[in-house]
């Protein structure tokens, strides 16, 4: 569904930010990208989003080249607050890039009330995002984008901003809605053990320039719960090793493979 090929970005300041960036995501994979600070995640998120044009290299969306930003593509930034537009309720915003969409608006108002149903927000409809909490908003940000019914939600640090509580509860959401929609989703976090309680499968970047350092997979099983997965020794031992790789991409830069067995056992099914 989603092929990153020899992505390579350098900035009008000379910074090189992505030097060669190779993989794949399968359609309906969940996976995770975590790697040093600055390394480029964001970057490659807006390649990938077609809100950046790389240098060389290339995104393969369902086989075609994005230019720009793709029909079937939503994403979910950080900072919900600069994201929603004040001025509209929770309607209008999550209605917002439907209409954009030119969707029948006997459709929309089906797609706008599935949403804020599946976040927890029926109620909140007729509010202000500025009446709501942090975690809220997210939900919202949250609800537009699925609304828009994409094949590809990409998620920039999407509950970096919001509390702890509300962030577990915002992580079970997207486990629920990625179940229950077989969205594919390309998630960059800085936080190791949400990746490898979110991801299926977690992409590790080196430091800048930035590549490919180790792809591994999460054989967890499914559904997780943040308390027993959690406190599953795999869990220690996934999250003790994805931080080994951030430490020796942080000390060596962009390195290759580290090779060698992997801190997982046993087959994964590939269950939601
Ligand atoms: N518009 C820009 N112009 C020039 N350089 C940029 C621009 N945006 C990002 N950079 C540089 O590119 C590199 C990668 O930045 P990017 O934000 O993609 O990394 P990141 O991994 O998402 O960072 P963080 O972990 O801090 O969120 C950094 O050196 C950054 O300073």
């Amino acid at each position: 569904m989603l092929d990153v090929i020899a992505l390579h970005k350098t900035y009008d300041n000379g910074t090189h930010a992505l030097r060669e960036l190779d993989f794949h995501v399968d359609d309906g994979e969940l996976v995770c990208v975590v790697g040093p600070s600055g390394c480029g995640k964001t970057t490659l998120l807006k390649c990938v989003a077609g809100l950046l044009t790389p240098t060389s290299g290339e995104v393969r969306l369902a086989g075609s080249r994005v230019a720009g930003p793709p029909r079937d593509t939503a994403v979910v930034f950080q900072e919900y607050g600069r994201s929603l537009f004040p001025w509209m309720t929770v309607r209008q915003n999550v209605e917002l890039p439907l209409k954009e969409k030119r969707v029948a608006a006997a459709r929309r108002r089906e797609l706008v009330a599935e949403s804020l149903a599946a976040v927890g927000l029926a109620d909140a409809a007729r509010a202000h995002p500025w009446e709501l909490s942090g975690g809220m908003q997210q939900r919202v940000a949250i609800a537009r984008a699925v609304a828009y019914e994409p094949r590809l939600l990409l998620m920039d640090e999407p509950f970096a901003a919001v509390d702890a509580q509300t962030r577990a509860e915002l992580e079970d959401l997207l486990l629920s809605l990625w179940r229950r929609l077989g969205v594919t989703v390309l998630l960059v976090t800085h936080d190791i053990d949400e990746a490898v309680y979110l991801g299926r499968r977690i992409v590790v970047l080196s430091g800048a320039p930035t590549a490919v350092q180790e792809e591994l997979p999460v054989p967890l099983p499914a559904p997780r719960d943040q308390v027993t997965t959690r406190s599953d020794p795999r869990f220690a031992r996934l999250r003790a090793h994805v931080y080994e790789q951030i430490q020796r991409a942080h000390s060596s830069g962009s390195s290759g493979s580290s090779g060698g067995p992997g801190p997982w056992d046993g087959p994964w099914d590939g269950a939601r």
